[in-house]
């Protein structure tokens, strides 16, 4: 579950100096666990800074936000860096480490967490295999599309198993087909119970996925989607 009760957040300044202009105002939303959430609105609406909020790269000035149960302002720092790794997050740029494998780059996350190598191995080759980058474990960034180094990043984000997935703009280095696909396993994903949340311009996946949206416009709400009607669930997840 994920709960934001009139959250703002402004970039650059420290909690309690709050007096810079806010990118996010009074945000206020419930996700399910399990849902599958758009995150819409023009450039500058404040989307990715909405994500870095929920991936817990800065922590909002105001206002209560829950994360997978978690209240994150008032979590300690181990329970903040625990509940990190249970957050998958697809940044907008991949940056993928350049002298890493396409093996290495997707491991590193299970690595980082002291994952044992056969753990590792098994991960890495069903997530590659999943988003159909088999046959590119052993190549190096370099070498990949842009579209291949997204789902590279995509890979990366999964293979923690995360109860939270966050996208920014999945799909832009993306031909129209593989964007469909790369969503169609996000939806899957949330079947199984991971809460998705993608941040999207793409016209034709909003109408070809009818997911409720958490719309923006200048760091405010617009729409409803997640806002309205929220269901109940598990608490602690
Ligand atoms: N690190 C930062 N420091 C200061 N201001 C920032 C920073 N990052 C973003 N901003 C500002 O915050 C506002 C929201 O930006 P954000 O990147 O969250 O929007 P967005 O909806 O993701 O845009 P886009 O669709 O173009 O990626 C913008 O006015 C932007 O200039």
């Amino acid at each position: 579950m994920i709960r934001f009760r009139d959250v703002s957040y402004a970039h650059g300044r420290a909690r309690h100096n709050a007096r810079g202009q806010p990118v996010l105002h009074g945000l206020s939303f419930e996700i399910p666990q399990g849902g599958f959430y758009w995150l819409t609105g023009p450039s500058g609406a404040g989307k990715s800074s909405l994500l870095r909020l929920m991936h817990l790269e800065t922590l909002p000035q105001s206002g209560y936000a829950e994360i997978l149960g978690i209240d994150i302002v008032r979590a300690k720092r181990n329970q903040r860096a625990h509940l990190r790794q249970r957050i998958g997050f697809v940044p907008q740029d991949p940056g993928l480490l350049a002298e890493l494998s396409v093996f290495d780059n997707v491991a590193l996350p299970l690595r980082l967490a002291g994952a044992d190598r056969d753990r590792i191995a098994s991960e890495a080759a069903a997530v590659l295999d999943w988003l159909g980058l088999h046959d590119k474990a052993g190549v190096f960034p370099d070498q990949l599309s842009g579209g291949e180094r997204q789902r590279v990043a995509v890979a990366r984000a999964l293979i923690v198993r995360p109860a939270l997935l966050l996208a920014d703009e999945p799909t832009n280095a993306l031909a129209e087909g593989q964007s469909w696909q790369l969503i169609e396993a996000f939806a899957t994903l949330s079947r199984l119970g991971t809460t998705v949340i993608v941040a999207t311009h793409n016209e034709s996946l909003l109408r070809g996925f009818p997911m409720p949206a958490i719309a923006l416009d200048r760091g405010r709400q617009t729409g409803n989607g997640a806002s309205a009607s929220p269901r109940r669930s598990d608490p602690h997840r």
